[in-house]
This record gives C-alpha cells, structure tokens and sequence, in this order.
C-alpha cells in the first residue's frame, strides 16, 4: 500500500530529512531534477515553457528549467518577477543560477505573449503554486492556468496542479488540468479526490531521499492508498468442494411501495458478486412485484404498515433469519418509519455479520438524533458491522446533515469519529464519494476510484449487494475489513468501467453494472494473481 500524508505532516518529513543531512535547497535541486527526468520521458519533446511561482514550487521549476536547458531543451521561463526581485531565498538562489546558466525568461508578460509562447511549446511544467497554496488563485497565475488549459501543450504539474488544494482536492475557480504530476515526497489526499482526480492526470511519486520512505511512516500516514497486491489474501481461495449455502448465503433487507427497485438491484448484485444463496426480506405487499422479476431468489414478505413499509412486527423476523445467513444486508429502499428504525436497530444489536447502507443509515441517524458517535453501546459487537454511507449519509451520522463533509479528509474524520466510537476493529466505514475510504480504527483503505459512469441511480444499492457478498464469501479476521471492502469498490469500479464500454459513458444504469460485476471479479483476480501481465491504467 502506499501511504497518504496530510499535508501538514509532510512538513514533518521535511524537517525530518534536514535532520539526517538533506537541505532543503537539496531537496529542491533533486525536486527539480526529478521533473526534469519525467519531462525528457515524454515522446518528442524539444520546446518547454516552465511557469514559476514566487515560492518553492517556483524553485522547484527553476531547477527543472535548468537542467532541461543542459539537455538541450529549447526552454523558456515564465515568472512574475526578474530573478533578483524573488523574495524567497532558496528561490531566488536557484532563478539566478538558472538564469546565468541562460535559461530563457519572460517576466510579467502579456496574456497575449504567453499564448503566443504556448504555441510552439510541447511540454507545460507548471510550477506556480505548490502546497502553499491557498484560496483562489491570484493574477497573473488565474491568466496563466487559463492559457495553459487552453494550449493542448502536454502539461506536468510540480507537486501538485497550480490552484488544486493537496489537502482536499478542492479547486475554487480555475486550476491547471495536468496529464502528469510529479509530487515530492509522498501522496497528499487533495490529489486522489474529487477534482484531483480530474486535475492531476497520472500521479508520479518522487520519494527525493532513501530516507523518505522510513519518516513517512513515522509522520502517520492519514490513509493508504490500497494496490492490487494487497487484496491477494481477502478472498477465500476458490474451491470446487462446496454448496451454495458454503458460497457464503446473503440475506437483503429493504424495499417499501415507494421503492420497490432498490433492494432487487441489492439482492441481484450480491448474487453476481458470488453469493451462493441469496434472500430478500422485503414489506408484504412488495414481494409479488419483486419475485416476478427474480425467480434465482426467494423474496419473503414481511408484517407491513399501511405506508408499504416495515411494521414493527418485522424486527423478530428478520432477525431470525439473519441469523442463518453469512451476511446480512439493510437498508437499500426502506424509508424511515418507526417500523424501519426498529429493524435496524435489532439487527445491530443481534450477532450477525451486518452491512448497513441508505435508509439503513438513515434510520441508524433517526435512533442516534444525528449523534451516532454518542452512543458507543450502539456500536458495541463482536460481529463485523459495515457502514457504507455517502457522504449525506455520512453527515447526517455525525452531526454534519447541514453541511456534510466536503473532502476526502473531511469524510475520513467523520468516518474515524464513527469507527473510534466504541473503539471497535470490526467496525469500517466505507466513506463513498468521488474517491472512496474504508475506514476502520488501523487503518483508512482507498481504493482506486471507478469511473464517473458510476453516479447513477442504484449504484450504491449494487455496491451494498456486493461489499455483503464479499462479507458473506470471505473468511478474514475484522483487521481485514477496509481491505475487503476497498476489493468490493474496486469490483463495483471496474464494472462500471467494463459497463461504460458498453454502453458508453454516459449511458450506464444500474443493472449493466450489476451485469458486468461477474467478469470485473475475474479480471481484477486475474490482474491480482498475475500483476505484471496487465495494465490497470
Ligand atoms: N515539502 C518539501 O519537502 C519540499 C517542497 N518543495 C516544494 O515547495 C513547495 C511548497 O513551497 P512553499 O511553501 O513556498 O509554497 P508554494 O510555492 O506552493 O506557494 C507559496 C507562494 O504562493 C503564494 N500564494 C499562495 N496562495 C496564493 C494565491 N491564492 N494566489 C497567488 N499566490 C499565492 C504565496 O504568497 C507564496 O509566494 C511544494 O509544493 C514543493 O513544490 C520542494 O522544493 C522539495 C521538497
Ligand atoms: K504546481
């Protein structure tokens, strides 16, 4: 896995590494050099135009500048102020070297001269704005992203993309749209979540010391970027020595008049995610409407009030039947009603492996008045307990239903503020958004992100299907929860991938993801088994 560091923390590294003898100024000569090496990777390359900021980031593209001029490279240097005029001294130091070393310059130039300069330019180094980075960006650097996000140049962004936030991967108005970033040190959590993902293209970690690695460790990661070698233990080995009760047996608890379709979608994606049994517990009246469409499973209707919904007679039941099912699913179209709140609420307190996801949680929100963090006793049991909310869900868990978490980071801390309730290992939250972390006491697991084909209706009722499915095949101690459950993401992700080639992009439903769930397994066991023959990317 590779390890994520706040920001903050990264700072940590950097004195870390002074400590043992490695300059700052060291570390941004080896900085700078590493974008240099990544810009000569690129095909055809013979003209770059590096814009420099006025902080380190600058410094950092004053050294790239430098040693692409000594490689002859036709390079020109785009900076606010004329070397001399920088305040920072580590910056000023390497623009004055860069510039007797006959670096070409433009200092304060017109809009149009930059466009003009993009031109003939085949690679963008953008080194304007780093990890000091903050608010909107101020002209010229605003002028400047515009121009490059307008060039078509091949654009390799210094640490982070100028105007993304590497902290949480918010961009305010404009920001650069890299197709490689070449960040310093480690992984910052701004750069894989929401418009990081669009802004950074491929990431490139450039460790810069042998020592790295080691004070990275000690700094506290805040999460782990999860890589196909890790999932190798989760799943049980496949076996031919078994039923369709040992395939592990998955019982889906939802549906309401109102919405009828979701645990159906649920119960389908379980099955296709290797459930060898799969039941649906739905309200009364539902059932007909759902076995009618699904003669592979059982659908039991259950005591129902007026509304369509669950009656408080349901809870004894459904607990029954959890009870001989390996994994137990609630929540995917079942409203909140007093008869809901009370099936939640006996699941959680029965022995059962349980993931609760939608109005499960929502109904978890209703019991808790939006204070799940308050009641540790809740929370209290030896089974595994999955959450899998979104980040709405996530806010109205913790207090945050006005304005729910808006990061990455800030969803990880509403996350933690769950899992570390009762202190529980078998409790994980799988935090769902653009990027996703399974969150548990040890660890926080991000998986790679699936495609934006994903956000559609229904698509979270198929993730539920398939992190219970994976609960219900899998024999791993709690520890392993985020690690499993960041599999069943990659799975959902990558079906939505296979999905959107089939239906294009922007034409995926919920069923062509559940349909391609089957064949997302076996080519992500494949790539697993065999990681060198095949390219995720
Ligand atoms: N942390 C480390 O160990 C290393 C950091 N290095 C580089 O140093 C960078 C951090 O350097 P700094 O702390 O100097 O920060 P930056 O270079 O990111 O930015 C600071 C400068 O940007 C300006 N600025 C901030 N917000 C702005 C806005 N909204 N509009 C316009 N200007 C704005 C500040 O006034 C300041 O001049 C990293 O991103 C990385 O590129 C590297 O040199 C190597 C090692
Ligand atoms: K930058």
């Amino acid at each position: 896995m590779q390890p994520v560091l706040n920001v903050e923390d990264v700072k940590r590294v950097e004195s870390g590494l002074t400590e043992v003898g490695v300059s700052i100024s060291e570390l941004m000569h080896r900085a700078g050099t590493a974008a240099a090496n990544e810009v000569m990777r690129t095909d055809d390359v013979s003209s770059v135009t590096v814009f420099c900021g006025l902080g380190n980031n600058g410094g950092d593209g004053w050294v790239a500048a430098e040693s692409l001029r000594k490689r002859d490279i036709d390079v020109t240097v785009v900076t606010p102020v004329a070397p001399d005029d920088i305040q920072g001294d580590l910056a000023r130091v390497v623009a004055k070297s860069a510039q007797s070393a006959g670096v070409k310059m433009l200092v304060a130039p017109p809009k149009g001269r930059v466009e003009e300069l993009l031109l003939s330019t085949d690679v963008v180094v953008d080194a304007m704005l780093g990890t000091g980075f903050h608010g909107d960006p101020r002209a010229p650097f605003d002028i400047w992203i515009e121009c490059i996000n307008a060039s078509g140049a091949t654009v390799i962004a210094v640490d982070v993309p100028s105007g993304l936030s590497a902290q949480t991967g918010l961009a305010s108005s404009r920001c650069v749209i890299a197709d490689m970033t070449v960040t310093m040190l480690v992984l910052k959590p701004g750069l894989l979540a929401d418009m990081g993902r669009d802004a950074c293209g491929t990431i490139v970690v450039a460790p810069l010391a042998e020592q790295t690695e080691r004070l990275v460790l000690e700094a506290d990661p805040v999460a782990w970027r999860a890589d196909l070698e890790d999932y190798v233990d989760v799943l049980a080995p496949p076996s031919n020595a078994v039923d369709k009760f040992t395939r592990g047996s998955v019982l889906v608890v939802g549906g309401s008049l109102r919405f009828p379709g979701a645990p159906l979608l649920a119960a389908q994606a379980a099955a296709r995610s290797g459930a060898g049994y799969v039941t649906l517990a739905v309200p009364e009246p539902v059932a007909p409407i759902l076995q009618s469409q699904m003669p592979e499973i059982p659908v039991m209707g259950l005591p129902s009030d007026p509304d369509g919904t669950f009656s408080a007679e349901a809870a004894d039941i459904v607990a029954e039947l959890a009870l001989k099912r390996t994994a137990t699913l609630v929540g995917p179209g079942m409203r909140v009603s007093g008869g809901t709140v009370g099936v939640v609420s006996k699941l959680i307190s029965s022995e059962v492996p349980l993931v609760i996801d939608a109005d499960g949680l929502n109904c978890l929100a209703r019991l808790t008045s939006n204070k799940l963090d308050d009641f540790p006793e809740l929370l209290r049991r030896n089974e595994p307990l999955i959450l899998t909310p979104h980040r709405r869900e996530l806010g109205r868990l913790v207090g945050q239903q006005e304005v729910p978490p808006a990061s990455l980071t800030a969803a990880m801390e509403a996350a933690r503020r769950i899992v570390w309730t009762d202190g529980g290992s078998e409790i994980t939250v799988v935090a769902k958004g653009s990027a996703t972390a399974c969150v548990s006491v040890d660890a926080a697991v991000l998986p790679k992100p699936g495609p934006a084909a994903l956000a559609t209706a229904g698509s979270g009722d198929v993730l539920g299907g398939v992190v219970a499915a994976f609960l219900a095949r899998s024999n791993v101690g709690n520890d392993d929860l985020p690690v499993l459950s960041a599999l069943a993401c990659e799975v959902h992700g990558y079906a939505g991938s296979i999905a959107a080639e089939r239906f294009g992009s922007h034409g995926v439903m919920a069923r062509d993801i559940i349909d391609a769930l089957g064949l997302a397994e076996d080519a992500l066991e494949e790539q697993i088994a065999f990681p060198e023959s095949t390219d995720m990317d």
